[in-house]
């Protein structure tokens, strides 16, 4: 049997890099993958697929040319399922033999099959052939990760009534869809069809959606979603879905209204992949979602020499959140120094128009009785929004009034989730609404919306002895809008 410093187990986010960076540390490192293919949820059926079906969406469509060429403008008159295939078939391809070449580089094993604890040190891989396997590990890495909740009252068929890993192999676009659940898959995908021109409906028995976005911009995109006519149905459950004769879709709310649909994509949550490692074999017990507890620093569970990073340990359930949660552990695992994890992460929901945020909201602030102020830019005010021909867009910033500090910066509309970055960065390293009113930024850009949004809240902070240093007739004319704006209000 062969022994390893290390074996991880799924090769998903939290995995992959787990397996590199203990590698990188000259330790023996064994990826066990169940997967015809190394990658994991994140490369096969949710992260990198999503976006993109979104990209290929919003390209084909024209969408980001219509501020211009008004709503009826496309790029390609019919899109059907092949032409979105396609773009996901390239795209996954060259992902994978990315991270093939990077476990060969690193000298990591991989291992095909599914993984079951004999004993807290020892694994069972059943292979694809069928043959068993056992290999052992000094310190082995759960990262698992999840699959779609599937009860057993939905009459999934794999064809109309789907999960959200069915939808990546439909066979046509459908002309309308019932999304059931508002959480960030079901609205990533509502929203994306939608642009596609399919009637959409969305299912929430919550009375409101995405709860960890300030308020404020989940309002401009609820507004932007009923504006181009797709349903929100808040506080509502699907009671009943069936196919009916024809092959459309039925489904009854427990208010008695009934939707019709050629296809219903539920995207109720995700439990976690635990269903198949014979826990009890190594003295785990997953919660009733199939979550692994850990220590929040190490990511070991209670069993100290068994790790578990990535989806499997719950929230924030990010593919960027898993590969640092990896890293930690496995830095961890093979006893070498390992960093916290940073304060504040950003959040990116991809969704159309998509939505970034970092930090505390505004919602959070007032809970904790903070003193603070927001400043806010339109895209719209903004020569590169101009020259795009954005119509929307918004970036909004809160500012503590005593420290002056960044404590939250929340975007949405184009590019919202690569201009976080800017903000996280101030945020992160402590820094002031003077950053924003004294630094030069390229010009055009979107990110000059972070000049316009830090002066309208410096405008109506406490100035001391500073003066708004001017850097440019553009940021002067800024400047003065947001005092004008300022000096109206
Ligand atoms: C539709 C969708 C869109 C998403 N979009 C984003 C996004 O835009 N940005 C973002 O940051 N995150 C996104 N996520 C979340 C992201 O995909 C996950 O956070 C990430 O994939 C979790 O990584 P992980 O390492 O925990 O494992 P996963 O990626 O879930 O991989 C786990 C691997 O473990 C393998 N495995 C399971 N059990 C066994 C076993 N017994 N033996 C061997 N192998 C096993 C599985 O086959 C799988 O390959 C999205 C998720 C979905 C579903
Ligand atoms: N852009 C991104 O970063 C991204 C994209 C997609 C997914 N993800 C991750 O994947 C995870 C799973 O996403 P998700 O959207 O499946 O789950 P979720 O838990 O975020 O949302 C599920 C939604 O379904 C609703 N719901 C629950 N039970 C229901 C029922 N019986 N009927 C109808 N609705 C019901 C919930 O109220 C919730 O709004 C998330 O935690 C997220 O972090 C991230």
């Amino acid at each position: 049997m062969n022994h390893y410093d290390l074996i991880v187990v799924g090769s998903g986010p939290a995995g992959r890099r787990a397996a590199i960076q203990a590698a990188k540390l000259e330790k023996s490192v064994l990826v066990i993958e169940k997967g015809r293919r190394v990658g994991g949820v994140s490369v096969h059926t949710g992260t990198i697929p999503s976006k993109t079906l979104r990209e290929t969406a919003l390209n084909l469509t024209g969408w980001r040319e219509r501020g211009f060429y008004g709503q009826s403008y496309r790029v390609k008159q019919h899109i059907d399922a092949a032409d979105l295939h396609q773009r996901l078939l390239i795209t996954l391809d060259h992902e994978v033999q990315v991270l093939e070449h990077q476990f060969a580089r690193n000298r990591v094993q991989q291992l095909h099959g599914a993984a079951r604890f004999v004993d807290p040190h020892t694994l069972e891989v059943t292979r694809e052939d069928g043959e068993l396997q056992r290999v052992s590990g000094t310190s082995i890495l759960l990262a698992v990760g999840t699959k779609p909740y599937r009860p057993s009252h939905i009459p999934f068929d794999g064809e109309a009534i789907i999960d959200s890993d069915e939808l990546l192999d439909i066979d046509t676009v459908p002309r309308s869809l019932v999304v059931i659940g508002a959480g960030v898959i079901g609205i990533e995908y509502a929203s994306i069809f939608s642009a596609l021109d399919t009637q959409v409906s969305v299912v929430e028995p919550r009375s409101t959606m995405l709860d960890f976005i300030d308020r404020e911009i989940v309002e401009d995109f609820t507004y932007q979603l009923r504006d181009r006519n797709m349903k929100l149905i808040f506080g509502q459950t699907a009671e009943k879905i069936e196919r009916e004769a024809g092959g459309k879709c039925r489904v009854e709310l427990n208010n008695g209204r009934v939707l019709h649909s050629e296809m219903v994509l539920f995207a109720a949550g995700r439990v976690g992949a635990v269903g198949e490692l014979n826990l009890e074999a190594c003295g785990l017990e997953a919660d009733s979602r199939g979550r692994l507890k850990v220590n929040p620093e190490t990511f070991q569970t209670s069993v100290p020499h068994i790790y578990a990073a990535g989806d499997i340990v719950g929230f924030p359930s990010l593919a960027s959140t898993s590969m640092e949660q990896g890293r930690i552990a496995a830095r961890h695992a093979v006893g070498a120094p390992a960093s916290e994890p940073p304060q504040y992460f950003p959040y990116g929901i991809y969704a159309v128009p998509e939505i970034s945020t970092c930090g505390l909201t505004e919602e959070e602030v007032i809970a904790r009785k903070i003193p603070y102020e927001t400043g806010v830019a339109h895209f719209r005010e903004t020569s590169r929004g101009h020259i795009m021909g954005l119509e929307t867009g918004l970036l909004k910033m809160i500012f503590s009034r005593k420290t002056r500090r960044l404590l939250g910066v929340h975007i949405i509309g184009e590019g919202a989730t690569e201009l976080v970055h800017i903000g996280q960065a101030v945020l992160n390293l402590k820094g002031t609404v003077d950053y924003f009113v004294e630094n030069t930024f390229n010009y055009p850009t979107l990110a000059e919306a972070y000049k316009i949004a830090g002066l309208d809240a410096w405008n109506r902070m406490d100035q001391g002895p500073r003066e708004a240093p001017v850097a440019t007739a553009q940021s002067l004319d800024s400047a003065l809008q947001a005092m004008k704006k300022a000096a109206s209000s």
